[in-house]
C-alpha cells in the first residue's frame, strides 16, 4: 500500500476549518433538537451488542459529510484493509498488526491455523486449572501495561461469571507493596502464578516474578515448574528465567491489543473456555461491522471522526469516559493505554512533525462516583470536555439475589441509569442565569446580590456527550465494546497519518532508569542535573527520616 494522504494535505481539511469557523463553533445541540424531532433516531447507531447515541454531540449532516470526505481522502478504507490483511503497517517495528486474526475464523486468515492451535492449548489449560480438582484457588497474574490492563479490566467486568472458588489477583507495579499485599493472602500450594510479558524483558514484571518465586520457595512451596507459567512472545527468555510451561504468541500482536491472545489466560481461567470464546465472538462481530459497514453507518468510524472534529477543530484536549457500571471501573485506565499510547504521537509515518493535535487525554471514573468528584468541572469549568457515558440496560449479579434484596438492587439499577441520563441531559441543557435567578437558594448569605448568586448557579450547557448502551455486561458484549474502541483509535490515527502501533515514547524513561539505578547504591550523582542529584541525595539520606 502506498502511503495515504495525511489529513492536512487534503483540501477537505481547510474546508473543515472554514466550516468550523462559520458553523461548528456556534453549533448548539439544544437548537439542533428543537429543529429536528428525529435527531435521536438519526444520530443513534446500532452496532453488534451496542447502541450508540451520538445525538447530544455538536455534529450535523454538513459536518459529517465533510468528515467522511476527509476519511476518504485519507484512504481510510484502504488503510483498514491493509491492517486486516496483515500488511506491515507498523513501519517503525516492521510488523503487521493482526490482533483481529486472534478472533477471526481460522480459515479467514493466513495465521488462522496457528492461532487456533494456540487458543485451544490455552483454553484446555485454563479449564483444567479452573476445575476445583486442580487444588488452585488463587491465580496471581504478573504483568504490566498491555500485559495487565486488558486482562485486569476484563476479569473485573466479568466478575459474575468467575468460578466462585477462584480469586484472581493482578500485580503490575514495580512497587513491592503491590505484590506483597497480594502474597500475604496466599498459600503456595493453592496459588498459580502467570508471568505475562510480551518481551519478557520488562523490569517490573521480572522483578515481581523473582520476588514471587522467592516467596513461593520461602513459604515451602514445591514444584515451581507447575506453579509458574509464562505468556510471552519471547519463549527463550521465559525458559532462561526457569519457566518451562510457556504459552507463546506473535510479534504481530501489539501489547495493548493482546488480551485476545494467550495474554488473556487469566480471563479464560476466570470465566472458562466457552465464555472466552464468546468474548472473541463479540469482538469478531465488531470486526465485521468495522470492515464491512459503509463509513456513514460504521460506529468506530463515526466515533473516530467525531474525535478528530473535537480534537482538531474544536480544540478539545481531553475526553472523559464514565462507565455507569462498577464492573467497568478499570475501563478508563485500559483506554488510556489503548488510545494515548497508540495515538500520542507528534510525527507522521514519514517522521515529519505534525502541525495539528493528536491523542486527547482520556480519563474517567465509574459513575456515579465521578459525579461526586470532578463532574463539577465538566458542568461549570472553563474547558469543554466531551463525555462518554456507558450504560448497561440489565444488571447481572451471577447468583440471582432474591426477595427484598432483589427489589432493592433493581431499584438501585434504575437510580444508576437515571443518574447516567441526568448527567448527559444536564451537560446539554445547562441552566441560564435567568432560570437560576428564579430559584430559591436557601443556603446563600442574605446579603449576597441575587444576580451574583445566579451567575454561580448557572450552567452554560451545550456540552457534548455520547451514550453507549449495552444490553448486559456479558463476555460477548465486552468483546464487542473493546473491539469498537480498538477500531475507533485506528480511525483517528489513520486520519492523522501516524503509526498507532509503536510506543517509542516509553523508551527514554526506561533507559534513564537503567542508568540511574546503579547510582543508588553509592549515591553517585556525578554529572547529573541539579534537580535529579538533589532529589537522589534527599531520597537516600536517612537523616530526613521521621521515625
Ligand atoms: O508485555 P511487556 O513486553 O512486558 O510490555 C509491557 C508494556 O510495557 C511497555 O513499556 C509498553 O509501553 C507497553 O506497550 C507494554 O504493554
Amino acid at each position: 500500500m502506498s502511503l495515504p494522504l495525511r489529513c492536512d494535505a487534503s483540501p477537505v481539511w481547510a474546508a473543515l476549518q472554514t466550516h468550523y469557523r462559520n458553523h461548528g463553533a456556534q453549533f448548539d445541540v439544544r437548537q439542533a433538537f428543537a429543529n429536528d424531532e428525529q435527531r435521536f433516531a438519526r444520530w443513534s447507531f446500532k452496532a453488534p451488542e451496542l447502541l450508540a447515541d451520538l445525538s447530544k454531540n455538536r455534529i450535523d449532516d454538513a459536518t459529517l459529510e465533510l468528515l467522511l470526505a476527509l476519511a476518504r481522502d485519507c484512504g481510510l478504507e484502504a488503510q483498514r484493509e491493509a491492517m486486516f490483511t496483515g500488511e506491515p503497517i507498523n513501519l517503525t517495528e516492521g510488523r503487521a498488526v493482526l490482533h483481529t486474526a486472534l478472533r477471526a475464523p481460522a480459515q479467514a486468515s493466513p495465521v488462522g491455523a496457528e492461532v487456533a492451535a494456540s487458543l485451544q492449548r490455552m483454553l484446555a489449560y485454563a479449564d483444567a486449572l479452573r476445575d476445583p480438582s486442580s487444588g488452585i484457588t488463587d491465580v496471581v497474574h504478573i504483568g504490566i501495561g498491555g500485559s495487565d490492563l486488558g486482562p485486569a479490566m476484563a476479569v473485573q467486568a466479568l466478575q459474575p461469571f468467575v468460578a466462585p472458588h477462584l480469586r484472581l489477583h493482578f500485580v503490575s507495579n514495580v512497587d513491592g507493596h503491590d505484590l506483597f499485599a497480594v502474597l500475604r493472602q496466599l498459600r503456595p500450594h493453592s496459588t498459580q502464578f502467570v508471568i505475562a510479558s510480551k518481551t519478557f524483558t520488562t523490569q517490573e514484571t521480572l522483578a515481581n516474578a523473582l520476588a514471587a518465586r522467592a516467596w513461593f520457595v520461602q513459604r515451602g512451596g514445591s514444584d515451581v515448574a507447575r506453579h509458574f507459567v509464562a505468556t510471552t512472545s519471547n519463549v527463550a527468555a521465559a525458559a532462561e528465567f526457569g519457566i518451562s510451561t510457556t504459552f507463546g504468541f506473535w510479534d504481530w500482536v501489539g501489547g495493548r491489543y493482546s488480551l485476545w491472545s494467550v495474554i488473556g489466560l487469566p480471563i479464560a481461567i476466570a470465566i472458562g473456555a466457552q465464555r472466552f470464546e464468546e468474548l472473541l465472538a463479540g469482538a469478531r462481530a465488531m470486526d465485521e461491522h468495522f470492515r464491512r459497514t459503509p463509513l456513514r453507518h460504521n460506529l468506530p468510524v463515526l466515533l473516530g471522526l467525531l474525535d478528530v472534529w473535537y480534537r482538531n477543530f474544536h480544540g478539545y484536549t481531553s475526553r472523559s469516559v464514565a462507565p455507569y457500571h462498577q464492573g467497568l471501573r478499570r475501563l478508563p485506565a485500559y483506554l488510556q493505554q489503548l488510545e494515548m499510547e497508540s495515538n500520542g504521537k507528534r510525527v507522521d509515518r514519514e517522521g515529519h512533525e505534525l502541525s495539528y493535535a493528536t491523542s486527547p487525554v482520556v480519563w474517567g471514573e465509574a459513575g456515579t462516583n465521578g459525579q461526586h468528584a470532578y463532574f463539577q468541572m465538566l458542568h461549570q469549568g472553563t474547558d469543554v470536555i466531551p463525555v462518554e457515558f456507558i450504560a448497561v440496560r440489565q444488571p447481572y449479579y451471577g447468583d440471582a439475589p432474591q426477595g427484598e434484596l432483589r427489589q432493592r438492587l433493581d431499584d438501585q439499577h434504575r437510580k444508576l441509569l437515571a443518574n447516567c441520563l441526568a448527567q448527559s441531559q444536564a451537560l446539554m441543557q445547562g441552566k441560564s442565569t435567568a432560570q437560576a435567578r428564579g430559584e430559591a437558594a436557601p443556603t446563600a448569605s442574605p446579603t449576597l446580590d441575587p444576580d451574583v448568586l445566579a451567575r454561580h448557579r448557572s450552567f452554560p450547557g451545550n456540552r457534548p456527550s455520547t451514550t453507549l448502551v449495552l444490553d448486559q455486561l456479558t463476555p460477548r458484549a465486552l468483546g464487542a465494546l473493546i473491539a469498537m474502541y480498538e477500531h475507533r483509535v485506528f480511525v483517528s490515527g489513520a486520519l492523522w497519518g501516524i503509526n498507532s502501533f509503536d510506543q517509542w515514547g516509553v523508551e527514554l524513561g526506561k533507559a534513564l532508569c537503567n542508568s540511574l539505578l546503579p547510582r543508588f547504591g553509592s549515591v553517585d550523582v556525578a554529572g547529573l542535573d541539579a534537580s535529579t542529584a538533589g532529589l537522589m541525595r534527599y531520597l537516600l539520606d536517612s537523616s530526613h527520616s521521621q521515625a
